[in-house]
């Protein structure tokens, strides 16, 4: 191939000229002008191959120069971080790239070594650049099967951490679940030892008086902690009680606390709640509520009434129940009857027999279906105070009050006293609103009573005899005298003495039953928070934690079941049996008339005057009614002896004496004349009856017990006429019950004790049991009531009519029949002075 001369610096002017395409094709034409065209193509032809030429010597130089350059660079970069080198690699790219656009730009002066050094740098950092690549993606997917790792981890970890919080949730639940059951269990234990339970009730300060400092220092459940200052000591005294209510309580939560308690009248157990605390510091708030009482800030009485309402009426279809209202104060010692309508001032004598709670049986009882019914009793209650003030020298209503009254607050006593002189208003010791519920159950017939006592006791605080006088002085000191005498049953109780001195006072014997007996107890302990009644405040929460340390025994629920009722029968008519039999080898040594005795223990049906089918407004009806009633009782009773061994309650408001009882004018004997007679003896009869119940649970078996370790010449006495006795009490009382009054009055020596050493007991009872103690001091027995017995027990229906025609209202009138003896001034009937020396030397 021929090669021109001119081809090797033709290329040399064409690389030079390479950098732009016009310029080349500037050039090409520029060389082949002057060519013919059969020359081009080897001219051409040349040129090329010169180019291939060059250039395979320039990549041959180049790689050689790449070669070095990259053992260099790689010897150098080595112990580099890995960012090092790829940013530093990154750098020197752009650098390079860089140059290489310089060189571009700068062109055609690089010379093709140049161009192989660079090319080869190029390669180099490629090759450089690819392996970090392959390093950071060993890195990521090393990362990323940690992440991994790490996520499952986490999974896991997080599904246990659940799995730890529901077990922790769990364990939380079933620690509260265990903390309620022992709440429950601690409750229990309680109800069966009996304690009193004890709520504490902070009053919030009243608006006068929100600027002062409270000395409640700390409330957290059943703790109080009261700050006093130095001179009472530590500066901090924690007292611990049952429940404590803050200020801000309401009184629907104050009620809520107390619910099952009063739910429980209904299941037959008697209730007794009583509020405590100084002047002014709320009892009657939460007992009643304030004067502008609204649906909202009703106290217990109010709700307790309503609640028993609701229930009864759910339990309808099980139960029927009849509920009945009595409400009395005591002031001055002296008990009256708020629920009057004839606007006497009768004085009721308190009887404790704890199985019906029927404390004050003379105390007009009346039969309510509704809050509303409650209500109107409760005015009616408020007016008869108004009455009593007009014959007790003026006085009025102390300020525990009624919906119709109202009081406005004084901190202490001595401001009270100072109204009350100003105003004739006076002081009394309490105000009580019985509740007594009597349930039949439909099915098995069985009876349930239970009963409950809502107290407003005076302030607790004591008054100096020196700062008042006259009417004040008197009042004061009745109050001073009855809450020491709580105290001192309380002391009693709580040391478990055998003697407790309930007869100290009336308060004490009204309460006697709630605070020995067998009912569920509950004191409700009232502080101000001011600071200046902190003495107060500290004396009534060591006295409430004295009552709460009071173990009662077992409450019990008053219940006669079919069967009980039955057997009870049965031994009733057995022992009758088998008394008839002593009596008739006995009847020659006795004087005393058992039939006499009989018919006035038939007269104490007065006593219970309860007829459900009365409602307030029906009452002057009621009484009417009743007093009709009252002449066929006899008829009814006589009648009942001959078929009865179960009563039901229509026959017994059928059979119910005249209502109200008259009470004889010789019955408002002096107090001081019927304590003289007993006394100490009976409160010392009482612990032992209440031992023998805590001996012998059920009733018959404390019958039945009490006659075992009686002597047998009490049954004679007592039991010859039982079934006569039995039949006509059962139509008595819808309360007692037939069988089970029978077998307390009957059998129940203890009561009779009691009821023989209170010389205010009611008549039957008195004269049964004083010829049980003539029994028992003559060791005659009962020959001459054994004697008239028989021809009692075949009398016919007439027969018994004639021999009660005093079925009516009263003692007195009954007594009145031409039987015996002119009666004594009580309206009981005189024995004589050789029993009464008896009992007394029972003491
Ligand atoms: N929890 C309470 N919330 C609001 N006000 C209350 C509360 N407790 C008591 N009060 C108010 O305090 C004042 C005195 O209360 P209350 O009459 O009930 O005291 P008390 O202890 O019954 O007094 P007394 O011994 O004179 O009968 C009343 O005005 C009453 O409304």
């Amino acid at each position: 191939m021929k090669t021109y001369p001119t081809v090797t610096p033709l290329i040399l002017i064409l690389i030079q000229w390479s950098g732009g395409a016009g310029s080349l094709s500037m050039l090409v034409r520029t060389i082949l002008i002057d060519k013919k065209p059969e020359e081009v193509p080897l001219l051409v032809e040349s040129l090329l191959g010169k180019v291939v030429e060059e250039f395979e010597h320039r990549l041959a130089s180049q790689y050689e120069v790449m070669k070095t350059t990259s053992t260099d660079i790689t010897a150098s970069n080595f112990n580099k971080p890995l960012s090092e080198p790829i940013s530093g690699d990154k750098k020197m790219e752009e650098k390079n790239i860089k140059m290489m656009k310089k060189d571009d730009c700068s062109h055609r002066s690089i010379t093709n070594d140049e161009l192989k050094d660079q090319s080869l740098k190029l390669q180099m950092i490629l090759n450089k650049q690819q392996r970090d690549i392959q390093v950071l993606k060993h890195t990521i997917d090393a990362t990323k099967a940690d992440m991994q790792h790490m996520q499952t981890k986490f999974h896991e970890e997080f599904n246990n951490l659940g799995m730890n919080i529901h077990g922790l949730a769990h364990a939380a639940s079933g620690y509260h679940r265990v903390l309620e059951e022992n709440r429950k269990l601690y409750n229990q234990v309680q109800d069966l030892k009996g304690s009193i339970r004890v709520y504490c009730r902070v009053r919030p300060f009243l608006s006068e008086r929100s600027s002062y400092v409270s000395t409640v220092e700390h409330i957290e459940d059943g703790n109080i902690t009261i700050s006093t200052p130095s001179k009472y000591g530590k500066g901090c005294k924690s007292f611990t009680f049952n429940k404590v209510f803050g200020q801000s309580v309401t009184q629907a939560e104050v009620f809520s606390d107390m619910q099952p308690l009063i739910r429980s009248v209904l299941d037959g157990y008697n209730v007794c709640i009583f509020a405590y605390g100084q002047t002014g510091s709320g009892k009657t708030y939460t007992m009643v509520g304030p004067k502008d009482l609204t649906e909202k800030n009703q106290g217990v009485n109010y709700r307790a009434l309503g609640d028993l309402f609701v229930l009864a009426e759910k339990r309808k279809d099980n139960f029927r129940y009849d509920v009945a209202v009595q409400m009395i104060e005591i002031y001055n010692e002296q008990v009256r009857d708020l629920l009057v309508i004839d606007g006497s001032n009768k004085r009721l004598e308190i009887h404790n027999s704890s199985q019906t709670g029927l404390n004050v049986p003379d105390a007009s009882l009346m039969p309510v279906s509704s809050t509303s019914d409650v209500i109107d009793l409760m005015n009616l209650g408020q007016r008869n105070r108004a009455v009593g003030a007009t014959a007790l020298n003026d006085r009025s209503s102390r300020s525990h009050r009624y919906p119709l009254f109202s009081f406005s607050f004084f901190n202490n006593i001595w401001s009270r006293n100072i109204l009350c002189s100003q105003t004739k208003t006076c002081l009394i010791t309490c105000s009580c609103l019985t509740v007594h519920v009597q349930g039949k159950d439909l099915t098995s017939g069985t009876i349930l009573r239970g009963c409950m006592h809502l107290v407003d006791l005076a302030g607790s605080e004591r008054v100096n005899k020196s700062e008042v006088t006259g009417g004040r002085l008197k009042e004061a000191q009745h109050i001073n005298k009855s809450l020491s005498a709580l105290g001192d049953v309380i002391a009693s109780l709580a040391q478990k003495n055998t003697h407790v001195p309930y007869r100290n006072s009336k308060l004490t014997q009204l309460l006697q039953d709630s605070l020995g007996g067998q009912a569920k107890t509950l004191m409700f302990v009232h502080i101000s928070p001011e600071p200046d009644a902190l003495a107060e405040t500290i004396s009534t929460l060591k006295f409430a934690e004295r009552v709460a340390t009071v173990e009662l025994g077992a409450a019990q629920v008053n219940k006669d079941t079919a069967d009980v009722k039955q057997l009870k029968e049965q031994i009733a008519s057995l022992k009758a049996a088998l008394a008839r039999k002593e009596g008739e080898t006995e009847e020659s040594r006795h004087s005393i008339s058992h039939t006499d005795c009989s018919e006035k223990y038939i007269t104490s049906s007065d006593l219970f005057p309860f007829t459900p089918n009365h409602r307030v407004g029906d009452m002057l009806v009621a009484r009417q009614l009743m007093g009709d009633v009252g002449n066929i009782e006899a008829r009814a009773n006589s009648m009942s002896r001959q078929e009865k061994q179960s009563f039901s309650l229509d026959e017994l408001l059928t059979n119910s004496p005249p209502w109200p009882p008259v009470i004889s004018p010789t019955q408002n004997f002096r107090d001081d004349e019927k304590e003289s007679g007993s006394g100490e003896w009976v409160d010392k009869v009482m612990v032992n009856k209440q031992d023998n119940i805590n001996r012998v649970g059920s009733p018959l078996g404390c019958w039945e017990a009490e006659n075992e370790n009686s002597p047998d010449v009490f049954y004679p006495k007592y039991l010859q006429n039982s079934s006569k006795i039995y039949q006509e009490q059962s139509s008595c009382n819808m309360f007692m019950g037939g069988n089970r009054f029978n077998i307390a009055n009957i059998n129940d020596i203890d009561d009779l004790d009691v009821s023989t050493s209170h010389l205010s007991e009611p008549d039957f009872l008195w004269q049964f049991d004083q010829s049980k103690l003539s029994c028992i001091t003559n060791g005659i027995g009962i020959g001459s009531k054994t004697k008239k017995t028989p021809s009692k027990s075949t009398s016919t229906p007439e027969r018994s009519k004639k021999a009660y025609p005093m079925s009516g209202p009263s003692p007195s009138r009954k007594l009145g029949n031409g039987v015996g003896q002119p009666l004594h001034r009580n309206g009981r009937q005189p024995f004589p002075a050789e029993t009464k020396r008896k009992i007394g030397s029972r003491k």
